[in-house]
Protein backbone atom coordinates (compact mmCIF):
# COMPACT_ATOMS: atom_id res chain seq x y z
CA UNK A 1 0.00 0.00 0.00
CA UNK A 2 3.05 2.25 0.20
CA UNK A 3 2.82 5.06 -2.29
CA UNK A 4 -0.97 5.16 -2.22
CA UNK A 5 -2.20 8.41 -0.74
CA UNK A 6 -3.79 8.08 2.69
CA UNK A 7 -6.29 10.76 1.67
CA UNK A 8 -6.99 11.92 -1.84
CA UNK A 9 -9.87 14.37 -1.89
CA UNK A 10 -10.75 16.06 -5.17
CA UNK A 11 -13.24 18.87 -5.64
CA UNK A 12 -15.25 18.03 -2.53
CA UNK A 13 -18.28 20.24 -2.03
CA UNK A 14 -21.07 20.33 0.54
CA UNK A 15 -23.91 22.81 0.62
CA UNK A 16 -26.62 23.40 3.19
CA UNK A 17 -29.36 25.35 1.43
CA UNK A 18 -27.68 28.52 0.18
CA UNK A 19 -24.61 28.00 2.34
CA UNK A 20 -21.58 26.41 0.70
CA UNK A 21 -19.96 24.85 3.77
CA UNK A 22 -17.15 23.20 1.76
CA UNK A 23 -16.43 24.55 -1.69
CA UNK A 24 -14.50 22.25 -4.01
CA UNK A 25 -11.76 21.27 -1.57
CA UNK A 26 -8.93 19.12 -2.90
CA UNK A 27 -6.22 17.83 -0.62
CA UNK A 28 -3.82 14.95 -0.60
CA UNK A 29 -2.27 13.39 2.48
CA UNK A 30 0.71 11.10 1.93
CA UNK A 31 1.24 8.13 4.20
CA UNK A 32 3.33 8.96 7.26
CA UNK A 33 2.71 12.70 7.31
CA UNK A 34 0.90 14.91 9.79
CA UNK A 35 -1.51 17.08 7.85
CA UNK A 36 -3.38 20.04 9.26
CA UNK A 37 -6.71 21.45 8.14
CA UNK A 38 -6.64 24.90 9.63
CA UNK A 39 -9.33 27.54 9.73
CA UNK A 40 -11.41 29.77 11.99
CA UNK A 41 -14.81 28.70 13.32
CA UNK A 42 -17.22 27.97 10.52
CA UNK A 43 -14.51 27.49 7.88
CA UNK A 44 -15.84 24.03 7.04
CA UNK A 45 -13.24 21.83 8.74
CA UNK A 46 -15.67 19.57 10.60
CA UNK A 47 -17.93 19.27 7.56
CA UNK A 48 -14.95 18.13 5.52
CA UNK A 49 -13.92 15.57 8.14
CA UNK A 50 -17.51 14.29 8.37
CA UNK A 51 -17.44 13.64 4.64
CA UNK A 52 -14.12 11.86 5.03
CA UNK A 53 -15.73 9.45 7.51
CA UNK A 54 -18.77 9.03 5.29
CA UNK A 55 -21.02 10.55 7.96
CA UNK A 56 -22.39 12.95 5.37
CA UNK A 57 -22.30 12.70 1.62
CA UNK A 58 -20.54 15.29 -0.54
CA UNK A 59 -22.67 17.02 -3.18
CA UNK A 60 -19.72 16.84 -5.54
CA UNK A 61 -16.19 15.50 -5.63
CA UNK A 62 -14.52 12.27 -4.62
CA UNK A 63 -12.72 11.13 -1.50
CA UNK A 64 -10.31 8.21 -1.64
CA UNK A 65 -8.85 6.77 1.56
CA UNK A 66 -5.90 4.52 0.76
CA UNK A 67 -7.24 4.39 -2.78
CA UNK A 68 -10.78 3.35 -1.85
CA UNK A 69 -13.98 5.33 -2.26
CA UNK A 70 -17.14 4.89 -0.25
CA UNK A 71 -19.09 4.30 -3.46
CA UNK A 72 -16.90 1.41 -4.60
CA UNK A 73 -15.98 -0.16 -1.27
CA UNK A 74 -18.83 0.75 1.12
CA UNK A 75 -17.74 0.70 4.76
CA UNK A 76 -14.48 -1.04 3.76
CA UNK A 77 -13.41 2.40 2.55
CA UNK A 78 -12.78 3.15 6.23
CA UNK A 79 -10.49 0.17 6.81
CA UNK A 80 -7.39 1.42 8.58
CA UNK A 81 -9.02 4.79 9.32
CA UNK A 82 -10.03 5.88 12.78
CA UNK A 83 -10.49 9.03 14.82
CA UNK A 84 -13.10 11.33 16.24
CA UNK A 85 -15.24 14.20 15.11
CA UNK A 86 -15.82 16.87 17.74
CA UNK A 87 -15.32 15.58 21.30
CA UNK A 88 -15.34 11.83 21.96
CA UNK A 89 -18.17 10.62 24.24
CA UNK A 90 -17.77 8.11 27.08
CA UNK A 91 -19.85 6.68 29.93
CA UNK A 92 -18.84 8.84 32.91
CA UNK A 93 -19.73 6.17 35.49
CA UNK A 94 -17.41 3.59 33.93
CA UNK A 95 -13.64 3.58 34.11
CA UNK A 96 -11.51 4.52 31.12
CA UNK A 97 -10.54 0.87 30.75
CA UNK A 98 -14.17 -0.35 30.83
CA UNK A 99 -15.18 2.28 28.29
CA UNK A 100 -12.45 1.09 25.95
CA UNK A 101 -13.33 -2.56 26.55
CA UNK A 102 -16.96 -1.81 25.64
CA UNK A 103 -15.93 -0.02 22.47
CA UNK A 104 -13.58 -2.86 21.54
CA UNK A 105 -16.42 -5.38 21.96
CA UNK A 106 -18.73 -3.33 19.75
CA UNK A 107 -16.00 -3.24 17.16
CA UNK A 108 -15.57 -7.01 17.11
CA UNK A 109 -12.80 -7.11 19.73
CA UNK A 110 -9.29 -5.76 19.91
CA UNK A 111 -6.04 -7.70 19.60
CA UNK A 112 -4.87 -9.22 22.92
CA UNK A 113 -3.00 -6.68 24.99
CA UNK A 114 -3.98 -3.84 22.65
CA UNK A 115 -6.21 -2.18 25.23
CA UNK A 116 -3.42 -1.83 27.80
CA UNK A 117 -1.04 -0.85 25.04
CA UNK A 118 -3.18 2.08 23.86
CA UNK A 119 -3.77 3.21 27.44
CA UNK A 120 0.01 3.37 27.79
CA UNK A 121 0.45 5.25 24.51
CA UNK A 122 -1.93 8.00 25.61
CA UNK A 123 -0.41 8.12 29.09
CA UNK A 124 -3.53 6.94 30.91
CA UNK A 125 -2.32 3.57 32.21
CA UNK A 126 -2.21 4.88 35.79
CA UNK A 127 -5.71 6.34 35.66
CA UNK A 128 -7.39 3.65 33.55
CA UNK A 129 -9.26 2.22 36.54
CA UNK A 130 -10.78 5.60 37.50
CA UNK A 131 -14.24 6.66 36.39
CA UNK A 132 -14.22 8.84 33.29
CA UNK A 133 -16.52 11.29 35.09
CA UNK A 134 -13.50 12.27 37.20
CA UNK A 135 -11.20 12.78 34.22
CA UNK A 136 -10.07 16.20 33.10
CA UNK A 137 -11.19 17.26 29.64
CA UNK A 138 -7.66 16.63 28.40
CA UNK A 139 -7.70 13.07 29.76
CA UNK A 140 -11.01 12.44 28.02
CA UNK A 141 -9.58 13.69 24.74
CA UNK A 142 -6.61 11.36 25.18
CA UNK A 143 -8.97 8.50 25.96
CA UNK A 144 -10.67 9.37 22.67
CA UNK A 145 -7.36 8.95 20.91
CA UNK A 146 -6.87 5.63 22.74
CA UNK A 147 -10.29 4.48 21.52
CA UNK A 148 -9.33 5.40 17.97
CA UNK A 149 -6.04 3.53 18.31
CA UNK A 150 -7.76 0.29 19.40
CA UNK A 151 -8.25 -0.60 15.75
CA UNK A 152 -4.56 -0.09 15.09
CA UNK A 153 -5.31 2.40 12.30
CA UNK A 154 -2.97 3.61 9.59
CA UNK A 155 -4.70 6.97 9.42
CA UNK A 156 -5.86 8.86 12.48
CA UNK A 157 -8.31 11.72 11.92
CA UNK A 158 -8.73 14.14 14.80
CA UNK A 159 -11.14 17.07 14.85
CA UNK A 160 -9.62 19.91 16.89
CA UNK A 161 -8.12 17.52 19.46
CA UNK A 162 -6.68 20.33 21.60
CA UNK A 163 -9.76 22.55 21.49
CA UNK A 164 -10.88 23.69 24.93
CA UNK A 165 -7.90 22.20 26.75
CA UNK A 166 -5.87 24.08 29.33
CA UNK A 167 -2.18 24.77 28.56
CA UNK A 168 -1.01 21.49 30.14
CA UNK A 169 -3.69 19.57 28.25
CA UNK A 170 -2.65 21.24 24.99
CA UNK A 171 0.99 20.39 25.63
CA UNK A 172 0.14 16.73 26.37
CA UNK A 173 -2.11 16.39 23.32
CA UNK A 174 0.51 17.88 20.99
CA UNK A 175 3.18 15.62 22.46
CA UNK A 176 0.88 12.63 21.93
CA UNK A 177 0.25 13.50 18.28
CA UNK A 178 3.98 13.94 17.73
CA UNK A 179 4.69 10.55 19.32
CA UNK A 180 2.07 8.90 17.14
CA UNK A 181 3.48 10.54 14.04
CA UNK A 182 6.99 9.45 14.99
CA UNK A 183 5.71 5.87 15.19
CA UNK A 184 4.75 6.12 11.52
CA UNK A 185 1.02 6.81 11.84
CA UNK A 186 -0.51 9.19 9.32
CA UNK A 187 -2.44 11.94 11.09
CA UNK A 188 -4.98 14.37 9.67
CA UNK A 189 -6.13 16.92 12.19
CA UNK A 190 -8.21 20.03 12.14
CA UNK A 191 -7.33 23.05 14.19
CA UNK A 192 -7.99 26.75 14.47
CA UNK A 193 -4.58 27.33 16.01
CA UNK A 194 -1.72 28.23 13.71
CA UNK A 195 0.87 27.66 16.43
CA UNK A 196 -0.37 24.13 16.91
CA UNK A 197 -0.31 23.34 13.22
CA UNK A 198 3.14 24.88 12.85
CA UNK A 199 4.40 22.78 15.75
CA UNK A 200 3.09 19.41 14.68
CA UNK A 201 2.16 19.37 10.98
CA UNK A 202 4.24 18.87 7.84
CA UNK A 203 1.64 20.26 5.45
CA UNK A 204 -1.46 22.34 5.83
CA UNK A 205 -4.62 23.39 4.05
CA UNK A 206 -5.95 26.67 5.37
CA UNK A 207 -9.69 27.15 4.88
CA UNK A 208 -11.86 30.21 4.98
CA UNK A 209 -15.64 29.99 4.56
CA UNK A 210 -15.44 26.67 2.77
CA UNK A 211 -12.57 27.50 0.40
CA UNK A 212 -8.85 26.84 0.41
CA UNK A 213 -6.77 29.98 0.96
CA UNK A 214 -3.43 28.21 1.37
CA UNK A 215 -2.21 24.77 0.56
CA UNK A 216 1.33 23.56 1.09
CA UNK A 217 4.23 23.00 3.43
CA UNK A 218 4.74 24.76 6.74
CA UNK A 219 8.21 25.84 5.55
CA UNK A 220 6.81 27.68 2.50
CA UNK A 221 4.10 29.19 4.67
CA UNK A 222 6.76 30.58 7.03
CA UNK A 223 8.46 32.23 4.06
CA UNK A 224 5.24 34.08 3.22
CA UNK A 225 4.71 35.34 6.75
CA UNK A 226 5.22 39.04 7.41
CA UNK A 227 8.04 40.23 9.67
CA UNK A 228 7.39 40.17 13.40
CA UNK A 229 5.30 43.19 14.38
CA UNK A 230 5.91 45.51 17.32
CA UNK A 231 3.04 47.46 18.76
CA UNK A 232 4.24 50.93 19.66
CA UNK A 233 2.06 53.23 21.77
CA UNK A 234 3.20 56.83 21.66
CA UNK A 235 2.04 60.20 22.92
CA UNK A 236 2.13 61.54 19.34
CA UNK A 237 1.28 58.92 16.68
CA UNK A 238 1.15 61.57 13.93
CA UNK A 239 4.78 62.59 14.50
CA UNK A 240 5.78 58.92 14.90
CA UNK A 241 4.25 58.16 11.48
CA UNK A 242 6.11 61.11 9.94
CA UNK A 243 9.40 59.76 11.23
CA UNK A 244 8.49 56.26 10.02
CA UNK A 245 7.91 57.55 6.49
CA UNK A 246 11.64 58.23 6.22
CA UNK A 247 12.46 54.59 6.89
CA UNK A 248 11.72 52.61 3.72
CA UNK A 249 12.71 49.30 5.26
CA UNK A 250 10.16 49.67 8.01
CA UNK A 251 6.43 49.30 7.58
CA UNK A 252 4.50 51.30 10.16
CA UNK A 253 0.71 51.49 10.25
CA UNK A 254 -2.00 52.42 12.70
CA UNK A 255 -3.21 49.51 14.83
CA UNK A 256 -7.02 49.13 14.80
CA UNK A 257 -7.06 49.21 18.62
CA UNK A 258 -4.87 52.32 18.84
CA UNK A 259 -1.15 52.96 18.63
CA UNK A 260 1.03 51.80 15.76
CA UNK A 261 2.42 48.55 14.48
CA UNK A 262 5.98 48.56 13.17
CA UNK A 263 7.18 45.65 11.03
CA UNK A 264 10.71 45.10 9.87
CA UNK A 265 14.05 43.70 10.94
CA UNK A 266 14.73 43.95 14.64
CA UNK A 267 17.64 46.37 14.03
CA UNK A 268 15.37 48.72 12.03
CA UNK A 269 12.68 48.62 14.70
CA UNK A 270 15.29 49.33 17.39
CA UNK A 271 16.67 52.29 15.42
CA UNK A 272 13.16 53.67 14.89
CA UNK A 273 12.28 53.44 18.57
CA UNK A 274 15.54 55.16 19.49
CA UNK A 275 14.78 57.91 16.99
CA UNK A 276 11.31 58.43 18.45
CA UNK A 277 12.83 58.95 21.89
CA UNK A 278 15.51 61.29 20.56
CA UNK A 279 12.83 63.29 18.71
CA UNK A 280 10.91 63.73 21.95
CA UNK A 281 8.03 61.37 21.08
CA UNK A 282 7.10 59.74 24.38
CA UNK A 283 6.77 55.96 24.14
CA UNK A 284 4.08 54.61 26.41
CA UNK A 285 4.30 50.98 25.45
CA UNK A 286 6.20 48.56 23.26
CA UNK A 287 5.19 44.93 22.83
CA UNK A 288 5.36 42.16 20.28
CA UNK A 289 2.22 41.60 18.23
CA UNK A 290 1.10 38.08 17.39
CA UNK A 291 3.71 35.76 15.89
CA UNK A 292 4.36 36.22 12.13
CA UNK A 293 2.56 33.00 11.13
CA UNK A 294 -0.43 33.97 13.21
CA UNK A 295 -0.50 37.35 11.47
CA UNK A 296 -0.46 35.54 8.14
CA UNK A 297 -3.29 33.28 9.29
CA UNK A 298 -5.43 36.32 10.14
CA UNK A 299 -4.52 37.97 6.84
CA UNK A 300 -5.54 34.85 4.92
CA UNK A 301 -8.70 34.05 6.82
CA UNK A 302 -10.09 37.49 7.60
CA UNK A 303 -9.56 39.13 4.21
CA UNK A 304 -12.71 40.77 2.90
CA UNK A 305 -14.17 40.35 -0.56
N1 LIG B 1 -25.93 20.30 9.43
C1 LIG B 1 -25.76 21.57 9.06
N2 LIG B 1 -26.78 22.31 8.62
C2 LIG B 1 -26.61 23.60 8.23
N3 LIG B 1 -25.41 24.25 8.25
C3 LIG B 1 -24.36 23.56 8.69
C4 LIG B 1 -24.46 22.20 9.12
N4 LIG B 1 -23.22 21.79 9.49
C5 LIG B 1 -22.39 22.85 9.32
N5 LIG B 1 -23.07 23.91 8.84
C6 LIG B 1 -22.50 25.22 8.50
O1 LIG B 1 -21.41 25.00 7.64
C7 LIG B 1 -20.35 25.92 7.94
C8 LIG B 1 -19.09 25.15 8.25
O2 LIG B 1 -19.26 24.50 9.52
P1 LIG B 1 -18.17 23.55 10.15
O3 LIG B 1 -18.71 23.04 11.44
O4 LIG B 1 -17.73 22.58 9.15
O5 LIG B 1 -17.00 24.58 10.42
P2 LIG B 1 -15.68 24.39 11.27
O6 LIG B 1 -14.58 24.93 10.45
O7 LIG B 1 -15.56 22.97 11.71
O8 LIG B 1 -15.92 25.32 12.50
P3 LIG B 1 -15.91 25.00 14.06
O9 LIG B 1 -14.48 25.14 14.44
O10 LIG B 1 -16.77 26.09 14.61
O11 LIG B 1 -16.47 23.63 14.25
C9 LIG B 1 -20.83 26.77 9.09
O12 LIG B 1 -21.34 27.97 8.56
C10 LIG B 1 -21.93 25.95 9.72
O13 LIG B 1 -22.89 26.77 10.34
Amino acid sequence: MTGVLAVDAVGVTKTYGDLVAVDGISLQVAQGEVYGVLGPNGAGKTTFLRMLFGLIRPDAGTIRLFGRTREESGTRALDGVSGFIESPKFYPYLSGRKNLAGLARLDGGAAPGRLEEVLGIVDLADRAGDKVGGYSFGMRQRLGVAAALLRDPQLLVLDEPANGLDPAGIRDMRALVKRLAASGLTVLLSSHDMTEVEEICDNVTIMRTGSVVYHGGIGELREQAPAQGHRVSTADDGRALELAARRPRLEVAAHPDGGLVARGDQADVDAYVTELVTAGVTIRGLELTEAPLESLFFMLTEATG
